[in-house]
């Protein structure tokens, strides 16, 4: 079974028509391909508006959003409730088959409190699950929509990294391949130009090097940590310029992440 994992960054979600023509872009590219498309959303610009709105500090640690329990109402309710009815509802009017998802629905990821949450607060990790819920839906024509909100095997809410789940579904499908539509158009070096290629073996380097920080650091890690066996490549891309970079190239243009260097066998 073909999967491609595409995650869609929150800072894209607001931006309507850039929403719509990447889940235009990813139908188009999918028939084509002839893969089955599951799609994992953010929200965290929606996050810093709700939390700001109730007086909440926003806080960030290592590039993780800290997540003090008596805040996980609201992040909830942005993440899990008011910016997935969204990605919904665009999927919808483009005509998607769209099931909304938790990750831990059906066990098809297990999450864990992090194990850094004395700093984080009620932030989660999550590692692959039982996959049969999931790979039932694809084989019936339904795109599931993931947001990041988990529960613990005993019902604790937990706040996870879009990013993370992303990360976690590849490994649980064994996708051959992850789109990260970012607000960036892949990952910039330091003149601000985007990197066209980098082999695992260099991410280890770059995420020493200071240069990659905050949301493109959780990204990186994610991937440093990732099982590589089925995967094929990683696309990070500007999911605001979707069209600018589909019509009439063959694929999105960004920085494109694979197990070994351009050119090795
Ligand atoms: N070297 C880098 N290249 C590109 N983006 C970077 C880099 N270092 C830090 N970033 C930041 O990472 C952000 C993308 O990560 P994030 O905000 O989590 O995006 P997303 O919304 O795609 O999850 C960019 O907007 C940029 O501010
Ligand atoms: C723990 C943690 O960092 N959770 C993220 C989940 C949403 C997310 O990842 O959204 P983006 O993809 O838009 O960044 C947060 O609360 O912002």
């Amino acid at each position: 079974m073909k999967v491609v994992i595409y995650k869609l960054s929150g800072k894209l979600i607001k931006d309507s028509d850039a929403l719509n023509k990447t889940l235009r872009a990813i139908q188009m590219r999918s028939e084509r391909g002839q893969h089955y498309p599951v799609i994992v959303h953010g929200g965290g610009p929606y996050v810093d508006t709700w939390c700001d709105a109730w007086g909440y500090q926003v806080e960030k640690y290592q590039g993780l959003r800290v997540s003090p329990d008596v805040q996980i109402p609201v992040i909830t309710g942005a993440l899990a409730g008011y910016v997935h009815m969204r990605v919904i509802g665009v999927a919808k009017d483009v005509k998607i088959a769209a099931i909304g998802m938790t990750p831990t629905t059906g066990e098809s990821l297990v999450c864990e409190l992090h194990p850094d949450s004395d700093k984080l607060g009620s932030v989660g990790v999550v590692r692959p699950g039982n996959t049969r819920l999931l790979i039932s839906l694809l084989q019936q024509g339904y795109w599931p929509i993931f947001h990041s909100m988990c529960h613990t095997i005993n019902g604790q809410c937990l706040n996870v990294n879009a990013d993370d789940i992303a990360a976690a579904l590849c490994v649980a499908l064994q996708a051959e391949e992850m789109v990260f539509f970012s607000d960036v158009p892949g990952v910039l070096d330091t003149h601000q130009q985007t990197i066209p290629h980098i082999a695992l073996s260099e991410l280890e380097q770059l995420q020493l090097t200071g240069h990659v920080h905050s949301g493109m650091l959780v990204k990186i890690k994610s991937l440093i940590n990732l099982n590589w066996e089925s995967l094929q490549r990683v696309l990070i891309t500007n999911g605001h310029q979707t069209e600018k970079t589909t019509i009439g190239a063959s694929d999105f243009e960004g920085t494109s992440i694979t197990e070994l260097s351009e050119g090795a066998s």
